[in-house]
């Protein structure tokens, strides 16, 4: 089913595991001052023709593409595009996450890349996009998704 509307979700960071060598510091004057949750706005796919309206006053942007749906990723790159182009996006931070990896053959991620256009789009846009395989099933990519989020 596809989401439609939008949906307001809290993301509660775990604890960072403590080190294995008990005399190392467990936290640092950095990591006393992250974010212990975060509020994030989800907007579905299918509501690609309203994205415009919700561009103003955003700090970071998650574009999340199905790497298992081989027939929506040339589509979702051309609407990833816009959003690259949009010009009160240019200062956001931007993180694409290739899920439903866990669904996916080995090489997607490759061939998702390929599809997406990304070496050509990076040499086209101001925004550095980082880049990470994820599975909501296996849990991949959640610690660098984490990191990203909390990261100022
Ligand atoms: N195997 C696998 N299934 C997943 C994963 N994430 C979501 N699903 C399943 O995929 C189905 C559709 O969910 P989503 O693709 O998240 O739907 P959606 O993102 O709301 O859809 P749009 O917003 O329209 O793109 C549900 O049955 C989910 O349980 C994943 O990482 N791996």
């Amino acid at each position: 089913m596809p989401t439609i509307g939008t949906g307001i979700y809290s993301i509660h960071f775990p604890e960072k595991q403590k080190p294995s060598n008990p005399n190392a510091p467990t936290t640092t004057t950095a990591s006393k001052h992250l974010p212990k949750s975060i509020q994030v706005l989800e907007i579905g796919g299918s509501m690609a023709p309203l994205w415009r309206q919700y561009f103003e006053d955003i700090k970071k942007l998650i574009y999340v593409v199905d790497a298992s749906n081989l027939c929506q990723i040339s589509a979702a790159g051309v609407l990833f595009y816009s959003i690259l182009t949009e010009p009160r996006l240019q200062k956001v931070k931007i993180l694409l996450v290739l899920t439903k990896m866990d669904y996916s053959y080995r090489q997607m991620r490759n061939e998702a890349l390929l599809m997406l256009q990304m070496s050509k789009l990076q040499k086209q846009i101001r925004q550095q996009v980082q880049i990470v395989e994820a599975s909501a099933v296996t849990k991949v990519g959640f610690p660098e998704i984490y990191d990203w989020l909390q990261r100022p």
